[in-house]
């Protein structure tokens, strides 16, 4: 069902393309719009949640915001899939590792998202589901990384309600299961797309791609100004996904 504005998304005629770009933080997305898109149109300003859709390299390309948190991002997602026809959603996201040989600024490619949320509760299921990206987009992220000489690490992340934690062993916990990095969005993401796919009947692909913002082992973190406008690696390999 195509809708012409949801609760939180209201176009006002600004189509929005099958594939976009997804950082947490809107003005991160206002930076990728006026950064690498041609003639970038805002689709949405609802609770200040930032969309553009412009055009890169002659295909046309959506950017937006979405929030923090698992629940932000499921409803920002289900509103594009379902009511927008948004096809491939790729979050371009910063992430603090849990891992000692992981550095600032490192890349991320989220193979699978774990997770500590609730939100997984709605599909039904007896059973724990493992949310997995798209390997189509995963392989070519990985791919583009390699060539282009970016130090990145493909695996396991952490999808985490809880940024403050007081569980103060809760993040080495998962590191020792292998967890790359700790974020805050993409398993709701990842699951949005697999439920998309098999009620829409036609591919709904997500990825996750992450710049390092902080090593929590170490305490070494980056500045907000950095977040909003410094990760472009992630950013320029999410744009020449195919
Ligand atoms: O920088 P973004 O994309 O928002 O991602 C990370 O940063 C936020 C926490 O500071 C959470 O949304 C987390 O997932
Ligand atoms: O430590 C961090 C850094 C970015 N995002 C998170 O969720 N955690």
């Amino acid at each position: 069902m195509t809708l012409t504005s949801t609760p939180h998304i209201d176009p006002q005629g600004v189509p929005i393309a099958e594939t976009i770009l997804l950082p947490g933080d809107p003005l991160r997305a206002q930076f990728i719009a006026e950064t690498y898109l041609e003639d970038p149109r805002c689709f949405n300003r609802v609770r200040g949640m930032l969309g553009y859709t412009g055009t890169y390299r002659g295909r046309q390309v959506s950017v937006m915001g979405t929030g923090m948190g698992l629940p932000s991002i499921g409803l920002y997602s289900y509103e594009l899939i379902h009511f927008f026809g948004v096809k491939n959603l790729i979050r371009v996201g910063s992430c603090g590792t849990v891992q000692p040989y992981i550095d600032t600024y490192d890349v991320v490619i989220a193979q699978g998202a774990s997770h500590d949320s609730n939100y997984m509760e709605q599909f039904g299921l007896t059973g724990t589901y493992a949310p997995l990206s798209s390997f189509r987009l995963l392989s070519q992220a990985a791919r583009l990384a390699t060539e282009r000489g970016i130090t990145h690490h493909v695996g396991n992340v952490f999808s985490s309600d809880v940024f403050y934690n007081a569980d103060t062993a809760h993040n080495t916990d998962w590191a020792s299961m292998g967890i790359l990095a700790i974020e805050m969005e993409s398993a709701a993401l990842f699951a949005n797309a697999a439920y998309a796919t098999g009620k829409l009947g036609h591919p709904v692909e997500a990825l996750g791609i992450f710049t390092v913002s902080d090593n929590i082992l170490r305490g070494v973190r980056t500045t907000p100004q950095e977040r909003q406008t410094a990760f472009t690696e992630m950013v320029e390999i999410a744009l020449d996904l195919e």
